[in-house]
């Protein structure tokens, strides 16, 4: 269920029924995490940043955990790889795609800052933090004391901001008022990592990340230096992702554009 602004307070109550069913799953070529999780009670099941190659995969986990797959959430419009949404729709066809509404991609339910993402007695908070792309979410489980940040903040990093209205001033904003503002002991889980760590805390990152522990003005000058070559699947992703990445839901005169490029 999806609800409108619903003020969500921190508590860290265990949901009834027993344990959060929690896997984090990786994609090796975009190094990629995606995550899933489940209301113990319910079996009813959330996917966070699926990947397309790795659809089969998370499918078949899905079906031997006995998990009704409701939503698959996607934190932005990704660049670097296919999401898996659209597979994983004719998979499980009762899923339903969640994007947010500024994300200026396609997908069956547009959430926005505030709102709440509900599966069994899971609540996901939706919290805005833009400055990598214009649509890039934070999700925050507060009965469990955790966050998926996307590509906002990454372990000791962040989203670069040189594309897909990236700006770096409106990336600090975010993660110091909409992630840093968390409890210290909140986890961090991001949507990538390049140097083999897994998962952050609040308290870390306000400490000991490289980019965001300096001044705004700092974080400009690091953000334009970071020097990084565009990713490897930007070319294809990108269409492909404003579509739930279906290709057949490309237009021709799309499909044409993506052939020529390969
Ligand atoms: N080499 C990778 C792309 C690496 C990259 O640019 N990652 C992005 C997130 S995906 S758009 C990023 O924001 N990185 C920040 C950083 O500091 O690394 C590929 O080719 O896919």
């Amino acid at each position: 269920m999806i609800c409108g602004s619903v003020p969500v307070k921190a508590a860290s109550t265990v949901v009834k029924g027993g344990q959060l069913l929690f896997r984090q799953l990786f994609e090796h070529k975009s190094c990629t995490y995606t995550y899933l999780l489940a209301d113990p009670g319910s079996n009813e099941a959330v996917i966070i940043d699926p990947v397309i190659e790795m659809v089969e995969r998370d499918s078949r986990l899905v079906e031997q955990l006995k998990l009704n797959l409701k939503y698959a959430l996607n934190t932005h419009v990704h660049a670097d790889h296919v999401t898996g949404t659209g597979l994983l729709k004719k998979t499980f066809p009762q899923c339903r795609s969640v994007l947010s509404e500024l994300s200026g991609g396609k997908a069956d339910i547009y959430v926005k800052h505030g709102d709440k993402v509900s599966v069994g007695g899971l609540n996901l908070e939706v919290r805005a933090t833009p400055g990598h792309t214009n649509g890039c979410l934070t999700y925050v489980l507060h009965q469990y004391m955790m966050a998926f940040t996307g590509d906002a903040l990454l372990v000791r990093g962040c989203g670069r901001t040189d594309f897909q209205q990236g700006n770096p001033r409106t990336l600090y904003n975010s993660v110091h008022q909409q992630i840093f503002s968390l409890p210290n002991e909140y986890l961090l889980y991001p949507a990538h990592d390049y140097t083999g760590q897994t998962v952050t805390s609040v308290e870390k990152e306000r400490t000991h990340n490289k980019r965001l522990t300096k001044t705004v003005e700092q974080f400009e000058q690091i953000m334009a230096n970071l020097g990084l070559p565009y990713p490897a699947q930007i070319d294809r992703a990108l269409p492909l992702n404003l579509v739930c990445g279906l290709q057949e839901l490309l237009s021709v005169k799309d499909q044409t554009e993506q052939q020529s490029k390969t």
